[in-house]
């Protein structure tokens, strides 16, 4: 796989041959690096992904892209909006590429009819100094080379072409215009505009539910919104709950 045109768009983008995991790369080196510092490549061997599972590629077929974020003089509480704008931009990159575009699936997983095209899996520096959000796309595997009846690839959805640099260019422009987007608007501390941008990409609003919290307790009723600090917020019988994290299934009733 080539990469040619995005260096422009952030301050330091290099290209792995191979890797570990992006994201273990990327965490080890974030000291050293700038804010918006890109390491990708389309042979990560040891990938994770949400919930400790293992984020699983052929080589050649996929690309793992790990942005660093270390925003300055934010609080904490505002880091859970970086995986949703991520999963925005990631939409707003892939969308284009398939018939009948795409979806995101709340916290950022990106779908196509339902099934995953791209997986997001952000992480914390220690000490809260910023963030590391690495993206799994899907490119090109057969439907035999993807880990699960549920996930698929954009050449599989029918994109006619999927050109990786394309893909990572694409993103990596939504990604860091949302980003400096969300930095300005610190003035409004709801971020309404960003926040009505994202709960319209979310497919997962309006729809019923069941949500699998860490705790092991399954949630089940309709989500309705998202709250300041990104959290979905799922009314059920037993009144609101505003979701960090968890497994979300949209319910088809
Ligand atoms: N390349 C890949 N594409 C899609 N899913 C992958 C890939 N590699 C590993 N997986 C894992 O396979 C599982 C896919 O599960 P499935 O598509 O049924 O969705 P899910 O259980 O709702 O996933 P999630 O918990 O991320 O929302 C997930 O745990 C995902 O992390
Ligand atoms: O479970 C998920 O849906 C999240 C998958 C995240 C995979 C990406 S690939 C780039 C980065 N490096 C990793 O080891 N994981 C993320």
């Amino acid at each position: 796989m080539e990469f040619r045109r995005s260096r422009a768009i952030v301050p330091v983008l290099e290209v792995l041959p191979e890797a570990g995991s992006t994201n273990d790369v990327l965490r080890a080196r974030a000291g050293d690096l700038p804010d918006l510092a890109v390491l990708v490549t389309g042979n990560q061997t040891g990938g994770r992904g949400r919930l400790g599972r293992d984020w699983v590629t052929p080589p050649g077929t996929a690309l793992a892209i790990s942005v660093l974020l270390k925003p300055v003089g934010l609080p904490p509480t505002s880091f859970g909006w970086f995986p949703l704008l991520a999963g925005l931009a990631m939409s707003r990159a892939l969308g284009p590429l398939v018939p009948g575009g795409v979806q995101v699936k709340w916290p950022n997983d990106v779908l196509i009819e339902g099934d995953k095209v791209c997986g997001i899996l952000a992480e914390l520096l220690p000490g809260m100094s910023g963030l590391v959000i690495g993206a799994g796309v899907n490119l090109v595997q057969t439907r035999e080379q993807l880990p699960t009846a549920t996930s698929t690839s954009l050449a599989l959805a029918g994109a006619e072409v999927v050109d990786p640099d394309a893909v990572l260019s694409a993103y990596l422009i939504q990604l860091s215009t949302l980003y400096r987007d969300f930095l300005s608007a610190s003035g409004d501390p709801n971020r309404s505009a960003l926040r009505d941008e994202v709960v319209e990409a979310c497919h997962t609003i309006g729809r019923p539910v069941r949500v699998q919290l860490p705790s092991g307790d399954d949630l089940l009723g309709t989500a309705v919104g998202i709250d300041d600090d990104g959290r979905l917020i799922v009314e059920s019988d037993a009144g609101r709950t505003a979701v960090a994290a968890g497994d979300v299934t949209h319910l088809r009733y």
